[in-house]
């Protein structure tokens, strides 16, 4: 890096000024990358000199979903309407590049793997926007392995779980989670993506 380029940061994010220091000569001009991808920063002097362009990464956010997600649509359409997963995934790829992150978006029917899925964003994810369906009213594995990776987490049910049967009122999850959204229907999840980025914007303020 040449003299004119300043290191603003690991990352750079839109409306997280903290990143150029107030003295900086230096001005963010910011290049959209496709959803997932890099964000480029073209930094350039006030003066209007340019200097080289500088990669910057966006911060990945996991999207993880649990058991009979993949059913959506289908699937009692009374209680969770007519979206399908992959409308949710659409959601969540638009929700993502509105707010410049990177997503990881996925769906399993099986314990073990959503654990090892979790187990995974330690040191590669910023944050675990996760829908665990009923492993959320059962698993103490899951629980274990959202308290391990030390991040944190949003955890959101499509239905008002407080609603329905008594056995969905309690989730191990949520024990793990800073926040729960629940029965706004598959607008949760942008919602969950919003409230994640604040957050990572916020620890990176800081
Ligand atoms: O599978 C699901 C979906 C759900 O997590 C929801 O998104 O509303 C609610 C859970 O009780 C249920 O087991």
């Amino acid at each position: 890096m040449g003299e004119n380029v300043a290191i603003l940061g690991h990352h750079y994010y839109p409306g997280a000024p903290a990143y150029l220091p107030p003295q900086s000569p230096l001005a963010p001009r910011r290049a959209r990358g496709r959803a997932g991808g890099p964000t480029i920063i073209l930094l350039e002097r006030i003066d209007g000199r340019a200097t080289a362009p500088v990669t910057m990464v966006r911060p990945l956010i996991a999207v993880l979903n649990g058991p009979n997600l993949n059913m959506l649509g289908l699937r009692q359409p009374e209680v969770y309407g007519r979206a399908t997963l992959d409308d949710v995934e659409q959601i969540c790829i638009q929700a993502a590049e509105r707010l410049d992150v990177a997503i990881d978006f996925r769906q399993t029917n099986g314990e073990g793997e959503l654990v090892s899925w979790v187990q995974e964003c330690r040191n590669r994810a910023r944050g675990i926007v996760i829908n665990p369906a009923a492993y959320g009213h059962t698993s103490i594995a899951l629980l274990d392995a959202l308290l391990a990776v030390d991040l944190p987490v949003v955890e959101i049910h499509i239905s008002n779980i407080h609603r329905r049967e008594e056995f969905r009122h309690h989730t191990y999850c949520s024990r793990a989670a800073v926040g729960v959204i629940c029965g706004l229907g598959v607008r949760g999840y942008a919602l969950a993506l919003q409230a994640m980025t604040d957050m990572i914007l916020d620890e990176d303020d800081r």
